[in-house]
């Protein structure tokens, strides 16, 4: 049976209300609804001149997505009027709404997976409301104490110790506990979602050159080779830590199916210059499936025309993927 994804639409400014309207032209091997304001679809695709049939989502009744212009629609209205590009801090509860829909239908069988488009997080905390990302949220709203963001994109997968961090909290956050967590978690999945059987897991340093012996800074010492001592003894596949500004060499990346970094711009930048508009962000460790775009709201294009839809596709076909072999509520 084909598995049923959930789309949230994500900032309403942005891009990905434009990605759900291309979306109704591509047909995809599962059933899927969007969660958005229907009417701010509407306006979107006729700013956009692309043609956009809606259907009302009937929890009863789903039909594959056949990509003629149909579009299922699980619609939550916006509180404020939305323009293409500007911001309105009075749509973040909206946002987050769709995000609270999604998981909550994710986590009751009613969605097989759900695939994000992307949020603005600075007009959330502007609206008030403290929020770092999806993937936080998501470990928050499903109680789940410890999460993985992985980011997949042409032949890498580059996972991180940290997610939203501020540089400066980064490496207090690394403790012994929290990375041996990260990597039983990455390593879990690795096998069990992605059908690695032994996973070979290159690991980053924290410092320059990995620390150079205890000269650039103590954290790979002090944390991360005890760690990785510890786990290779249980037989996991462990190389590092090795120093980050040589690790993503083509002769590196060939001994390893996953990278693990310690922070987010110390990984993301490489995955993004190798697969930018094509690359999908998955949360690991979730007790569902979470995939989304590698990319950010672009309130310079939206309403514009002339985006990359090729995240998204990504991210919906990694999404099927996973949950294919999901048992599906009948
Ligand atoms: N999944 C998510 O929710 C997600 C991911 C990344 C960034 N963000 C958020 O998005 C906001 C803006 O972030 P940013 O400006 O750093 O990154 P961005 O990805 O929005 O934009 C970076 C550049 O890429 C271009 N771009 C992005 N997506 C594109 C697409 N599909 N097609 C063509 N061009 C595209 C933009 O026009 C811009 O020039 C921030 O609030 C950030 O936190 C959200
Ligand atoms: N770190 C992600 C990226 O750079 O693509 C992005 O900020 C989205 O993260 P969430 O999925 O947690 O919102």
């Amino acid at each position: 049976m084909m598995p049923r994804i959930v789309v949230t639409a994500g900032e309403p400014a942005g891009i990905g209300i434009d990605l759900c309207v291309m979306l109704a032209g591509h047909p995809l091997p599962c059933y899927l609804a969007v969660i958005a304001d229907r009417d701010v679809l509407a306006s979107r695709a006729h700013a956009l001149g692309l043609p956009l049939n809606i259907h009302v989502y009937d929890p009863a009744h789903w039909a594959p997505h056949q990509g003629q212009s149909r579009l299922v629609v699980l619609h939550h209205p916006c509180a404020a009027p939305v323009t293409a590009g500007q911001l309105d801090p009075r749509n973040s509860t909206y946002v987050l709404h769709t995000l609270e829909r999604a998981i909550d239908g994710c986590m009751q069988g009613e969605f097989g997976a759900m695939v994000t488009a992307p949020v603005h997080k600075g007009i959330i905390n502007e609206a008030g409301i403290a929020f770092t990302g999806h993937t936080e949220f998501l470990a928050e709203r499903t109680h789940t104490p410890h999460v993985v963001m992985m980011l997949v994109g042409g032949s890498l997968r580059v996972a991180l110790a940290t997610t939203h961090l501020p540089l400066a909290e980064v490496s207090q956050a690394i403790t012994q506990e929290s990375l041996d967590t990260t990597i039983r978690i990455l390593h879990r999945d690795l096998v069990q979602k992605f059908g690695i059987a032994n996973p070979r897991i290159l690991v980053t340093g924290l410092n320059p050159h990995a620390g150079e012996g205890g000269h650039l800074g103590m954290e790979e010492i002090t944390t991360i080779n005890p760690v990785l001592e510890k786990l290779r003894r249980e037989g996991m596949q462990l190389r590092g830590p090795l120093p980050a500004d040589t690790l993503f060499t083509p002769h590196n990346l060939a001994q390893g199916d996953c990278v693990l970094a310690m922070y987010h711009d110390q990984g993301l930048p490489v995955l993004k210059h190798a697969s930018f508009g094509t690359g999908v962000n998955v949360t690991l460790g979730l007790p569902m499936i979470r995939t989304s775009v590698d990319h950010g709201t672009a309130l310079d294009l939206a309403g514009k025309g002339n985006i990359e839809i090729g995240s998204l596709l990504s991210a919906i076909q990694l999404a099927i993927n996973l949950a294919g072999n999901r048992p599906q509520p009948s």
